[in-house]
């Protein structure tokens, strides 16, 4: 069976999924897309050129929305003209009208397929995106917490001297200013990191606060952030096309609080085929409300102008 797979969106975070997706060899067809089709057209080239150079063959097709009518999975990555603000949200008009004029393209070409999303802002512009396609809701999902979940990893893990991927556990709310670490879900070897930390002076809040503003700390340097979101993706997406049943951090559709948010999900073929929410702390229950507020109010916003 042919995975395919459509990217909108050629910049840097397209273009490193794309990177990713070739150079692992987890699908067999890409369909680059780009308002700027000499550049989605350049990544493709560059992509082909690696064809002789990796383990399995992957076609790369730029610029034709008709290629989508059977992708499996369809990764939005268009973004804004300028990327360097602190907050995610401030994106929000330029996105929110970016993918309003792709998602009707995408569907009239008969795709059929998940939608992932990685747009900031992320929980925001997913809503959007479902509402627009007309998809299910379990069909459509943003990368959310996935990153930031990375980072937490990276953190504790440096902080503790493991590698980062013995840390288990979960960033959830908002891939915003509003996101928290849900500390009560951090392990090590099976061990809450609180108990590990034993006697040692550990400063949490600070902890969480490197986790959040990890990507502001990159933008600030390099101007962009693509590595760690585009690794995050192509895991995703070779979720769906393996309908691997993982558990991943992702922004998924809660039914009880009517938004898109970071959580726990399990990712199969059509998408989101579980929300599994962990058991909270009453802290972390009162976060995790508050962060669903703020995704809520920016939805809403676009009403008050
Ligand atoms: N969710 C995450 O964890 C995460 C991490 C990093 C970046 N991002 C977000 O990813 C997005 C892309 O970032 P980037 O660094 O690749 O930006 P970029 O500027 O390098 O690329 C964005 C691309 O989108 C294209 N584009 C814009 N509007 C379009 C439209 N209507 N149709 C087709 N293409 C369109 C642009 O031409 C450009 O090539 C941003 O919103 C950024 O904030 C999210």
């Amino acid at each position: 069976m042919t995975r395919k797979v459509g990217i909108i969106g050629a910049g840097h975070v397209g273009a490193d999924v794309a990177f990713s997706l070739v150079t692992q060899g987890l699908c067999d067809i890409i369909i680059l897309l780009d308002e700027n089709e000499k550049k989605a057209a350049s990544q493709s080239l560059e992509l082909r050129d690696m064809a002789s150079l990796t383990a399995s063959r992957v076609q790369v097709i730029a610029n034709d929305y008709s290629e989508l009518h059977d992708a499996d999975v369809l990764v939005i990555a268009v973004g804004p003209k300028t990327l360097l603000r602190e907050d995610r949200l401030e994106e929000l008009a330029e996105t929110r009208a970016a993918v309003r004029e792709v998602i009707p393209r995408v569907i009239a070409s008969g795709f059929g397929g998940v939608i992932i999303n990685i747009t900031n802002p992320c929980d925001v512009i997913t809503q959007i995106i479902q509402q627009t396609s007309g998809l299910p809701d379990s069909q459509v999902f943003g990368t959310g917490t996935s990153l930031d979940t990375a980072r937490m990893k990276r953190v504790v893990g440096e902080f503790f001297g493991f590698d980062p991927k013995s840390v288990t556990g979960y960033v959830m709310g908002e891939h915003g200013e509003s996101q928290f670490v849900a500390w009560s879900t951090v392990t090590l070897g099976g061990r809450p990191v609180a108990e590990l930390a034993g006697d040692r002076d550990v400063d949490w809040a600070k902890m969480n606060d490197a986790v959040r503003g990890g990507g502001w700390e990159i933008l600030q340097g390099k101007g962009w952030t693509s590595f760690g979101i585009a690794t995050a993706t192509a895991r995703l997406v070779d979720a769906v096309l393996s309908n691997a049943q993982s558990v991943y951090p992702v922004s998924a559709w809660d039914e009880e609080l009517s938004v898109y948010i970071g959580q726990p999900a399990v990712i199969g073929k059509s998408g989101i085929v579980q929300t599994l929410q962990p058991e909270l702390t009453a802290y972390e229950g009162v976060a995790y409300h508050s962060s669903a507020r703020v995704i809520t109010a920016a939805l809403k916003s676009e009403h008050k102008k």
